[in-house]
């Protein structure tokens, strides 16, 4: 298990017309800054493209963790780790050969995730995470922020970790939808060790508090 419990905010849930002060508000307190990119054809929503994510690039520190909800991702992902986002993550349902993207993306500068949507087995793909720095397991279906926690999910998350921590893997495992403070625990308990975090940091009054929040009880759940 990686010694730190990173916290990822999603822009999912912030003001779109204040992105950069959003990102800035959680500065100091959050480890990532998670960064949907969504196409309307891999899931029925529409977010943000590349000039969004090249601007937003030079308005805050954070590192950017971009979560490509996109068909072709070998089309585009590179794009991305060009215009300086630490991690780019595409689906393993979009991909003809996932392996390949990763590869291109570290050559380009970042690092690469695999991510697996709702109703994707881990199984089929245990074996390409040697490859990868990171692997996002949905906690809802990919689409849309505010969604309900799946617990039954993170069955996947505790078989991943079996296969990382018995294969000594250099990887992260990120989940994503419904994480908050009453169940956030669960997921560090089942394996986790990278939370993104939309409606329950941006629903907050304070954000950077929020992820403090998040942080505290992930960490009380790990030791
Ligand atoms: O990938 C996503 C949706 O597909 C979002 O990152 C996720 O839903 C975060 O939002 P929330 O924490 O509100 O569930």
């Amino acid at each position: 298990m990686p010694e730190h419990l990173l916290i990822a905010p999603s822009i999912l849930a912030a003001d779109f017309a204040r992105l950069a002060d959003e990102a800035r508000a959680v500065e100091g307190a959050a480890d990532w800054l998670h960064v949907d990119v969504m196409d309307y054809h891999f899931v029925p929503n529409l977010t943000i493209g590349l000039p969004v994510v090249q601007s937003l690039r030079k308005a805050t520190t954070l590192p950017f963790d971009c979560h490509l909800m996109i068909d072709e991702p070998a089309r585009w992902a590179t794009a991305y780790a060009e215009a300086g986002a630490y991690n780019v993550t595409f689906h393993a349902e979009a991909a003809t050969d996932p392996v390949a993207i990763a590869k291109d993306l570290r050559a380009a500068g970042s690092r690469a995730g695999l991510a697996i949507d709702r109703d994707t087995p881990v199984e089929g793909y245990l074996d390409l995470l040697q490859h990868f720095d990171l692997l996002l397991v949905m906690t809802i279906k990919a689409g849309f922020g505010g969604q309900a926690f799946l617990p039954e999910l993170l069955d996947k998350v505790r078989t991943a970790r079996r296969h990382v921590d018995t294969g000594h893997l250099e990887l992260r495992i990120e989940v994503d939808g419904g994480v908050a403070e009453d169940t956030i625990a669960a997921c560090a308990e089942a394996g986790a060790d990278t939370f993104v975090a939309g409606t329950a940091v941006y629903g907050a009054d304070d954000p950077a508090a929020a992820v403090r929040k998040l942080r505290a009880r992930a960490a009380a759940a790990t030791r």
